[in-house]
């Protein structure tokens, strides 16, 4: 099973896959680790990235979550995803590049049962707070308004579990054991 949490950042993704990941003993892919320099830099110099600068890091977290679901095992990944296209290109890799069926037939059927996709929604202003107060992290809070209009919620159609940031990190990962153990 392939857990994914999205959400803009400093939704607390990374806080809640640690827990979950330290909790069930998955291993934890941190989607940050795998920008590229120019990304972070970027984006530490204010400048949002762009769907360019986006797609070779999500066929790369692609690849992860393709090379995990074929090993059979257990893990958790943290990406923004903030687009549909990018939760596409993170599901079904280049092929999601050429529109629409990337999410059809068989195979893909067999994907989307091995996913569960967790997105933690707030608002600007809960989360400019929580960016503020955190220390030591590249990301300005004048990117914050980026993030909110780049972001896609996540459609009936994708199934996802929305999780309410008001929450505490422990009861959030709780609702996500929770639906994890009703997919499993
Ligand atoms: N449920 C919560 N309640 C209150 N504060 C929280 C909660 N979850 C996370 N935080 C705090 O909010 C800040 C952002 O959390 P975190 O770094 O986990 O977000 P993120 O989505 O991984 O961010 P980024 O994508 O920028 O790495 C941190 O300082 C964290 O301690
Ligand atoms: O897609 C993006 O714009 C980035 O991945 C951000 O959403 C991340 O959260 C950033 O790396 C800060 O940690």
């Amino acid at each position: 099973m392939i857990l994914i949490i999205m959400g803009v950042s400093g939704s607390g993704k990374t806080t809640v896959g640690s827990f979950l990941s330290a909790k069930l003993g998955w291993t934890l892919y941190e989607g940050d680790d795998y920008h590229p320099k120019e990304n972070i830099e970027k984006m530490a110099s204010g400048v949002p990235l762009t769907d360019q600068d986006r797609t070779p890091w999500l066929l790369l977290l692609h690849d992860i979550i393709q090379r995990e679901m074929a090993a059979g095992t257990n893990a958790i990944v943290i990406c923004s995803a903030l687009k549909r296209l990018y939760r596409q290109l993170l599901l079904f890799g280049r092929c999601a590049l050429a529109g629409a069926g990337a999410g059809a037939g068989a195979e893909a059927r067999d994907t989307l049962q091995g996913v569960l996709l967790a997105f933690l929604q707030g608002s600007l202003e809960q989360i400019q707070e929580r960016v503020r107060a955190r220390s030591g992290h590249f990301m300005p809070v004048a990117l914050l308004q980026s993030q909110f209009d780049a972001l896609e919620p996540p459609s009936p159609a994708e199934n996802a579990l929305t999780l309410d940031i008001r929450k505490g990190p422990l009861e959030m990962a709780s609702e996500i054991e929770r639906a994890l153990s009703a997919h499993l």
